[in-house]
């Protein structure tokens, strides 16, 4: 044995295929390898597989394996659940957040996605589509607030041509996210024509059509883009972030934090508060201290 060879607690097992998951339903997924795709479950009870999951798999059948290991991730990203958060997107390199005039844009939904962009220190863009309409003429104009905190804001309208984002998806992984009605669908469905066939063959599948089963597709652009979309992805999950890192994720919270009196401050009430001086100065914006003091508040913090 070579010196420098790494120690391996896994068992050697020149089977193990090294693969990609490029679809994720319930407790199913789809790996891409070198040797093919592969139908795979996971070993015993373990579900946090995410679509894009760099994973081994052991063969079992001619197109089928199980799922032995996930490589280390790069970023991972929950999906929003009443109880609980469930890995949804592994090894996204930016977030894409689609939203328009019509219907009508829920700010607390765009801080909430860009907070778990900052999270996994992701780049974001806000879509702001459907800009054929005046009502998202107007929202693009307001959403000035968000470019200047860093987070880029792209005007488009997914029906009439999608171009002007390609540039923004080369050489990413790129995941979209959306309220309802906002033109997710429309937006994946021109820039990947085969993604309309394989969400209505799932659903079936699934026996559903309502996507009651959170499921997943990464698709090829091109040999270095890749789009994960998972329909109905309106929010991802927060539960897992400790309390205490969230004021760091806010961009404009940074110059102030530990100039606060009290060393564990919480920037709610607290005399001394450096944050609250900064919004009495115009620094840190009433809507994004109320959205920290709402995230902290949810959290049954005294
Ligand atoms: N005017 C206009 N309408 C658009 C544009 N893009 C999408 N729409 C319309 O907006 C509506 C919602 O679009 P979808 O693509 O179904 O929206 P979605 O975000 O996927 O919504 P869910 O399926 O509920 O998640 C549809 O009637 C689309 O035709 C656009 O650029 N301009
Ligand atoms: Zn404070």
């Amino acid at each position: 044995m070579s010196k420098k060879s790494k120690p391996s607690n896994r068992p050697a097992n020149t089977n193990l295929l090294e693969g990609l998951v490029i679809q994720s339903f319930g407790r199913r997924f789809r790996v891409e390898t070198a040797d093919g795709i592969f139908g795979c479950v996971t070993r015993g009870k373990k579900t946090d597989v995410a679509c894009g999951d760099k994973v081994l798999i052991q063969k079992t059948a001619l197109d089928e394996g199980v799922i032995e290991e996930i490589l280390p991730r790069a970023s991972l990203l929950y999906r929003q659940d009443e109880w609980r958060s469930k890995t949804i997107a592994a090894n996204v390199s930016q977030i894409l957040i689609v939203t328009a005039g019509v219907p009508s844009c829920h700010e607390a939904m765009l801080n909430r996605c860009i907070l778990a962009a900052e999270v996994n220190h992701l780049p974001v863009t806000i879509l702001v589509n459907k800009m054929d309409l005046s009502e998202s003429q107007a929202v693009f104009e307001s959403l000035s607030s968000f470019q200047a905190l860093g987070y880029n804001v792209v005007p488009i309208s997914a029906k009439q041509d999608v171009s002007p984002i390609l540039a923004l998806l080369k050489g990413h992984t790129s995941v979209l996210v959306g309220q309802s009605g906002m033109g997710k669908s429309t937006l994946v469905n021109a820039l990947i024509p085969e993604a309309a066939a394989r969400t209505g063959e799932i659903s079936e599948a699934l026996d559903s059509g309502k996507h009651t089963t959170t499921f997943a597709t990464l698709y090829h652009l091109d040999e270095e883009s890749q789009l994960i979309d998972s329909p109905g992805m309106q929010e991802f999950g927060l539960h897992h972030i400790d309390s205490r890192d969230i004021a760091g994720m806010f961009p404009e919270f940074r110059p102030y934090l530990g100039e606060c009196r009290f060393h564990n401050c919480w920037h709610k009430v607290e005399p001394g508060c450096a944050i609250e001086a900064a919004n009495a100065d115009g620094k840190i914006s009433d809507s994004r201290l109320a959205f920290y003091r709402l995230l902290i508040a949810e959290r049954n913090i005294k």
